[in-house]
């Protein structure tokens, strides 16, 4: 049965092997990393964020990004990847492996994006030039909004700021953008109050939406951006994600349960919902020991303090 109203299909992007391998203790070994990718790949996934090319001191997990992207490219030429970069010269290292798509993040608030990448939102929007103009012609480029919604030392930001930030990056020539609730405690409501606000600014441009599940309101605000039209979502298997310098954060909302919601609900993934449950389990049957308070939900760990909320 398909819900009135709510888009036909949805796009979902697997982001395991970036934000959920990020935040990982041991250093996982390059072969493994790429046999856990080609599990994840069986599920019928056609698109995938597989790495990062940040710092190695900042992210050691993601240190072998130049190894796992060409290991598994030359295994899935129809899967179209994506590697997250904070600068010029991530975005020459990620099409030097063979990104397809090179994913810059930046913060909406000036505080998460000062831990996360030593800059100022000004620097990252101009920064943002020399990195698309040495992409553009060679991949895709996506920008990724972090803290659009929720910053751990902010609080709640304001949607107007968002919707501001989207035409700065949208006058650039983009490709597509991705909004992400970095922490995980946005409220249904207030996720519905952003999404209302920064629709008109997103007309025309493939939109993702990353949400994390630090409250288990994921799955709610998945379903409150399908009622608001948008169909294309990142998550990870087995929930595990969050970004390390937000403290708080937790897992990501989880490919798995997102299948299984859109499916109850007649919206069609193209994934095999029994094959992403299996591939969940091969992870947490390997033991993964995520860095502090950064694990899902679903792997039963406690929820950290509310943050502070600015009204
Ligand atoms: C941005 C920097 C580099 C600034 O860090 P910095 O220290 O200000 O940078 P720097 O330019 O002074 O360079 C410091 C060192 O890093 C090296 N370096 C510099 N750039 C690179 C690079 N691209 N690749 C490899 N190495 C690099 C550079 O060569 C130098 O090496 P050294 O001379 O000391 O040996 C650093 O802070 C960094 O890498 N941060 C990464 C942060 C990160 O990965 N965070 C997690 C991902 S974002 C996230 O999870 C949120 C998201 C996307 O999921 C959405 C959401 O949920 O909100």
């Amino acid at each position: 049965m398909h819900f009135d109203g709510l888009p036909k299909n949805a796009v979902i992007r697997e982001v395991c092997p970036r934000d959920g391998f990020q935040g990982i203790c041991d250093f996982i070994p390059t072969e493994k990393k790429v046999e856990f990718i080609g599990q994840m790949l069986s599920t019928g996934i056609k698109e995938m964020e597989i790495t990062s090319f940040v710092s190695p001191k900042a992210i050691p997990q993601l240190s072998d990004a130049a190894q796992v992207l060409p290991a598994v490219k030359k295994e899935y030429p129809d899967v179209e990847f994506t590697a997250l970069v904070p600068n010029v010269k991530g975005a020459e290292n990620a099409l030097a492996a063979g990104a397809d798509v090179v994913n810059v993040v930046f913060s909406v608030s000036e505080s998460h994006n000062m831990a996360n990448i030593r800059r100022t939102v000004e620097q990252s929007l101009s920064g943002m030039d020399d990195i698309i103009a040495l992409v553009r012609g060679k991949a895709k480029i996506c920008v990724s909004m972090a803290t659009s919604f929720m910053c751990p030392f902010e609080g709640r930001i304001d949607p107007r700021r968002v919707a501001e930030l989207i035409g700065k990056v949208r006058a650039k020539g983009v490709d597509c953008i991705t909004l992400a609730e970095t922490i995980g405690t946005c409220t249904p409501k207030d996720f519905t109050e952003t999404l209302q606000v920064v629709k008109p600014a997103l007309e025309g441009i493939p939109t993702y939406l990353h949400i994390h599940n630090t409250y288990g309101f994921a799955d709610m605000n998945v379903k409150c951006a399908l009622d608001e039209g948008f169909n294309r979502f990142d998550s990870a298997v087995g929930g595990l994600g969050g970004c390390p310098f937000a403290p708080g954060a937790a897992g990501n909302a989880a490919t798995e349960d997102l299948v299984y919601l859109m499916q109850s609900m007649g919206v069609d993934t193209g994934l095999d919902p029994l094959r992403v449950v299996t591939v969940a389990r091969a992870l947490k049957a390997y033991g993964l020991r995520t860095m502090g308070s950064l694990c899902a939900s679903s792997f039963g760990k406690p929820k950290p303090e509310m943050p502070v909320q600015n009204q």
